[in-house]
């Protein structure tokens, strides 16, 4: 059995981790971590009995009660990395599904595993959907090369343009490069009309009530335009690839970024 924590207990990702670790015969639930903690039974976060295990506060005290394997983190970005060294250096796995860590975060978490023989896993997005949309992206650019992407989300997230969207628009320009896109003299006449620029690409955020987490990639081509759309319609879509990411982390021994890249 793998022993897991989750930190982000309260969250909406949180608590349907809770749950999918909770009801897998492989992985072993033994602790919650969540900076607002009332000290609630995670039963009750999940609609189940009491369990017998509480949300807590701290997270090094819950790694050294548990002795857990694994640390599953679906916090916010101005937290995660500090976070993540705390998991590391008690020589546990992370597992994060937290947007925002930079080129240089992942620098210094490679360095961590390093130092403390363990490893460590990071995806932007945990839905095998999202992922053929990356891949399927990335391969169709190198034929229509002018492409937008629009990302749609739940009104409650902090970042923008979203994590999977930066993914998709990195995975593209491996292909294509820069490229300008549009008209050359072209003028915002309300600032961000045209989205953000990533090495050319425009990406647009949407953020309503009613969303959870969707993106179109549209590729423009003399007469025709594809689009490649994925939909998350709830956040079961993301676990299945979680605990795919609980059961192959304990056999790393470096950082590993990307669901596609633990998947037979
Ligand atoms: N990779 C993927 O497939 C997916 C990634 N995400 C990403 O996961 C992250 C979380 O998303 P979501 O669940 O919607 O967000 P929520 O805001 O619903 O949940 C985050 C939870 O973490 C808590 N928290 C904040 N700081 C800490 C800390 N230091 N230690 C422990 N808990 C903390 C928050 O408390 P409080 O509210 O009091 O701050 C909150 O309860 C985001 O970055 C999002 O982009 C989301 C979906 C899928
Ligand atoms: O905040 C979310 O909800 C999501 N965040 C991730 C992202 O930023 O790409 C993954 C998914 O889109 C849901």
């Amino acid at each position: 059995m793998i022993k897991v924590v989750v930190c982000g207990a309260y969250g909406k990702m949180g608590r349907a981790v809770l749950n999918a670790v909770h009801n897998d015969s492989d992985l072993m639930l033994v602790g919650a971590v969540d900076v607002m903690s009332k000290g609630d039974d995670i039963g009750s976060l999940i609609g189940i009995d009491k369990i017998g295990i509480n949300v807590r506060k701290d997270l090094q005290e819950v790694l050294t009660e548990t002795s857990a394997d694994v640390v599953v983190d679906f916090t916010n970005p101005n937290v995660v990395m500090n976070n993540i060294r705390i998991i590391l250096k008690n020589r546990v796995y992370p597992v994060v599904g937290t947007t925002g860590l930079t080129d240089e975060n992942k620098k210094e978490i490679e360095q961590l595993c390093k130092e403390n023989n363990v490893g460590a896993f990071i995806a932007p997005n945990f839905a095998i959907g999202a992922v053929l949309m990356m891949k399927l992206s990335q391969e169709v650019a190198k034929y229509m090369p002018d492409i937008e992407i629009i990302e749609l989300h739940h009104d409650q997230k902090l970042d923008a343009p979203s994590g999977t969207a930066l993914r998709t628009a990195e995975l593209i320009s491996e292909v294509r490069g820069v490229r300008a896109q549009g008209h050359p003299d072209e003028v915002e006449k309300i600032k961000g009309a045209r989205g953000s620029d990533f090495n050319g690409i425009h990406i647009h955020s949407v953020r309503l009530p009613g969303y959870v987490a969707h993106q179109e990639v549209i590729f423009g081509g003399l007469g025709q335009t594809l689009t490649i759309r994925h939909d998350s319609i709830n956040r079961d879509s993301f676990m299945p690839g979680v605990v795919i990411a609980c059961k192959k982390v304990v056999s790393l021994d470096t950082l590993v970024c990307g669901l596609e890249n633990i998947l037979n």
